[in-house]
């Protein structure tokens, strides 16, 4: 009997520095049990998107489920955007910022009985200057962390103690307008966070507000802190304290830094320097299998 479902799993080889055999045993053997039909992509670093693109449009996959860090899984979520079909995620990297966010199992096994089931959420997007971000942008001192990570090529935690301590040094506060349909503030920031989700991939809870399938972001703005707070808050040992945080929810903002350009980061990856940013909701982006709220 030839199985109606039809799968494609997308698997990152290098994501987080670990082998993926484990997760291509279960999906086969998940494929024989339940049945469906199986599909599957590795990617190279070369031309992934347009090569996922067309399988998802040729081949019609009911799910797509994506074993990688948030850079595949951002990748799988742009070719999937605006169809009904629906992504599982499989948290495979070095920073899981979106699976934190979802709450979703470390342990494989349990990570595709999420992806195959039958809790599935609409999950809103930011555009941020054309680019999409499906959890969280920055500007500020986490973008120059992130930036510090990638240029020294950092492993671990001790590489990032390092270079949380070398970005701490570095950093300076920058002045910030943000006019947005609802008002218009102005103020030093040490950092302005553009908030789909709720959390860091560390645990830190920045965004207590935010669901990411409510229609809106969410504008974390932290003032200035003192050397301490500033290295609990990266190293996700404390939550932000709201008397020093600033939160605007709203579904369009334009951002000016008027005096000089400033570090800026999408969903972990670097984007440079830049003095403006024009931020928009993007609706029910794409379909994600999540876990079921608790009763
Ligand atoms: N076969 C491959 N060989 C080398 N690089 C690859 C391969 N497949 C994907 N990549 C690269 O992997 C990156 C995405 O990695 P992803 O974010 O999913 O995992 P990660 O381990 O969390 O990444 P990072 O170390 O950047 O945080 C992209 O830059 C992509 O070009």
């Amino acid at each position: 009997m030839h199985p109606e479902r039809k799968i494609l799993l997308v698997v990152n080889p290098v994501s987080g520095g670990t082998a993926k055999d484990e997760i291509f045993n279960i999906a086969i053997a998940r494929s024989k049990i339940e049945p469906f039909e199986l599909l599957i992509y590795q990617t190279t670093g070369v031309e992934d998107l347009e090569a996922i693109g067309h399988l998802v449009s040729t081949q019609q996959p009911e799910r797509v489920i994506v074993a990688g860090g948030d850079g595949t899984i951002g990748m799988v979520a742009r070719t999937l955007a605006q169809t009904e079909a629906i992504m599982g995620i499989i948290p495979a990297g070095s920073a899981n910022g979106l699976s934190v966010d979802f709450a979703l199992p470390t342990s494989f096994e349990e990570a595709f009985d999420i992806a195959l089931g039958s809790h599935v959420i609409a999950m809103d997007a930011v555009d941020i200057n054309g680019d999409i971000c499906l959890h969280l942008g920055d500007i500020g001192l986490n973008a120059l962390l992130v930036k510090n990570y990638e240029m020294n090529d950092s492993r671990g935690k001790i590489g990032y103690a390092k270079e949380m301590l070398k970005t701490l040094s570095e950093h300076n506060n920058f002045r910030v307008q943000i006019d947005y349909p609802e008002g218009r503030l102005e103020t030093e920031a040490l950092i302005v966070i553009i908030a789909n989700g709720a959390k860091y991939g560390t645990g830190v809870n920045i965004n207590p507000k935010g669901s990411i399938s409510d229609g809106f972001f969410e504008l974390v703005i932290a003032r200035r802190l003192n050397f301490i707070e500033s290295a609990k808050i990266l190293t996700g040992s404390t939550d932000f304290d709201p008397d020093i945080l600033q939160i605007v929810s709203t579904k369009s903002a334009h951002l000016v830094c008027p005096d000089h350009g400033v570090h800026f980061q999408i969903d972990g990856e670097y984007k440079g320097e830049v003095k403006e940013l024009r931020i928009e909701i993007i609706e029910k982006y794409v379909h994600v299998a999540v876990p079921a709220p608790h009763p």
